[in-house]
Parts: C-alpha cells; structure tokens; sequence
C-alpha cells in the first residue's frame, strides 16, 4: 500500500532531532528513540499482538525517519509478533536508502528465512539483517550477518552494542524502535540516546497493552510538539544526568 504524503511541517520540526553530518566523527552512532504508543502508554494491546496505532501520515513520517538513518534496530519480541519489512517507503530511491535492519535476538528465536524481511531483501526493497546473538550461531542462515555480544547473566553492554554496530558495520546513525524492553532499557542510558521521537495515538489499549514506561523518571528537554488530525508527535532530547 502506498504512503500517504508526508504533512509540509514534519521536516521542520523535525530538523533538530535528526542525524547531522557531524555525528561521523564521533565513537557511537546517532541514536534516535522512536516509537508510537496510546495515551495509556501502550504500545501495543496485548503481548505479541501487532496494533496499529498511528495515523496513516504519522506512519509517513516514520518512513521519513527511516529515509533519514542507516540502520533500525528492535528486539526479538517485536520481530516474532510483528514480522515488519522496517524498509522505508519514503523519498527518492526509497528502497536502496532503507536502514539496515538489526535485531537483538541473543538467544536466536527468530528465523530470517521466510520473513517479512527476507521477501523484502529478495526483492530489492530491503537489507539484509545483522543479527545480534550471545553465541556464534551453529547453523548460520544465508544472507544474515551477525554480531556476537559479550553477555553477563544474559545482559548487555548498550554502549559496546553501539560502538560495535558503529565501529564494524559503518553505520553512523540508528533509529531505535522498540520494542518495550528495548526502549524502557534505552530510556535510561541518556548518554546513548541523541533524540526521542513518540507519536501519540488517541487511543487507549487498556492495561493488557504492553507498556513503555522506564524504571526510573526520565527529564526531558528542548521539546517541541506536531499535532495532525489524529495524532501528535512529541519530539525532545533526554535530559544528561550529572
Ligand atoms: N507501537 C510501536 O511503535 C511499536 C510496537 N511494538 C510492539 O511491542 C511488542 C514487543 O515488545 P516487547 O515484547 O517488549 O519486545 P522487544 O522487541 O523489546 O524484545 C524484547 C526481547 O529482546 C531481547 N532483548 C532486548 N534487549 C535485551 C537486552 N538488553 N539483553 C538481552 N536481551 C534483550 C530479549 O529477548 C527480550 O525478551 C510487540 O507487540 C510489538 O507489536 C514494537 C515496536 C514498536
Ligand atoms: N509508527 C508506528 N505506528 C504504529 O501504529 C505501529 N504499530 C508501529 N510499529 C512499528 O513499525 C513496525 C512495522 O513496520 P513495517 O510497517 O512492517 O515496516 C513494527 O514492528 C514496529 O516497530 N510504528
């Protein structure tokens, strides 16, 4: 299905949240924290249930925002429940600059082949994934690159996923777009995050939804707000803490 037009006044509101030039020569990517949630912070209206939230321009901008990174990054829950082509749809040449797909799958529990993304990539309208893994998988799946992660109690280092991505795949920005535990994590790794970017749907899921909501307050600062016909998009920077 093709995309409604992107509203006049998303670019600019959206200029200061995004990826600069100057973001190639620092050690980490530009990281955006991207996602569209209820009024009741929820994300989606039951565990692994896919739940369409946005208005179709919103879901436009996303793939503005996606036209505007290297890479898109979401965890397995997202990948199992969703199965999303995450390629963007959006501007000239659209499929070529879709971001890079990678998926937090430490344990490997999803499958590339037979995809969304695999039908996508087969096609041109997609890249490949890179798949992030605790172990060297032993059956590797074609077309699929991975990156092992050191692992203490099945936890991560954000930071070294990061410069890892940066360092070894040369990508130099990275929208993150859920799921919860991704972002709830995220949320409290300031120094990582550049620019959060929420739409906000007016909707509640009620309290079965799966929930964004970090496990300490998070300040935000230098937030601006687009209102469309349904939804409004909050843009903002997180608050460094001292
Ligand atoms: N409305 C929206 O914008 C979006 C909604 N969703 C919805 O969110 C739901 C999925 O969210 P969640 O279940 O929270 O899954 P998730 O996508 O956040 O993935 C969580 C899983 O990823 C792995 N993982 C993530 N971070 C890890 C870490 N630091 N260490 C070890 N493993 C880690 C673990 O296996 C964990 O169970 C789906 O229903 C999906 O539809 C997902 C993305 C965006
Ligand atoms: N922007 C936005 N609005 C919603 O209402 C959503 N449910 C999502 N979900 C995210 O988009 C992914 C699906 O992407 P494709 O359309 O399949 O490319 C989904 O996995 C979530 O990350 N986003």
């Amino acid at each position: 299905m093709s995309l409604l037009e992107l509203p006049i006044n998303i670019p600019e509101i959206l200029s200061p949240y995004l990826p600069l030039k100057d973001d190639l020569v620092k050690d980490k990517p530009f990281v955006t924290l991207t996602y569209a949630q209820s009024i009741d912070a929820r994300i989606a209206a039951q565990k692994g249930e896919r739940t369409v939230i946005s208005h179709e321009e919103t879901k436009t901008m996303t793939h503005y925002l996606r036209y505007h990174h290297d890479g898109i990054l979401v965890g397995t829950g997202t990948v199992l429940a969703d199965d999303p082509g995450l390629n963007c749809k959006w501007g000239k040449n659209c499929f070529e600059n879709s971001p890079k797909p990678i998926i937090i799958d430490l344990k490997q529990k999803w499958k590339f082949t037979g995809s969304k993304l695999h039908q996508l990539y087969l096609n041109n309208q997609g890249k490949n994934p890179i798949v992030v893994v605790a172990n060297e998988p032993i059956n590797k799946e074609e077309h699929v690159e991975y990156l092992t992660i050191p692992t203490t109690n099945g936890k991560f280092d954000w930071g070294l996923l990061l410069n890892a991505l940066k360092t070894n795949f040369n990508l130099n920005s990275i929208m993150v777009e859920g799921g919860a535990v991704v972002i709830n994590q995220l949320l409290t790794e300031s120094h990582l995050i550049n620019s959060l970017i929420v739409t906000i749907g007016s909707t509640y899921l009620g309290n079965l939804g799966v929930q964004v909501s970090p496990p300490r307050k998070v300040l935000l600062e230098n937030v601006n707000w687009w209102r469309g016909t349904t939804d409004a998009v909050m843009c903002a920077n997180l608050k460094q803490l001292k």
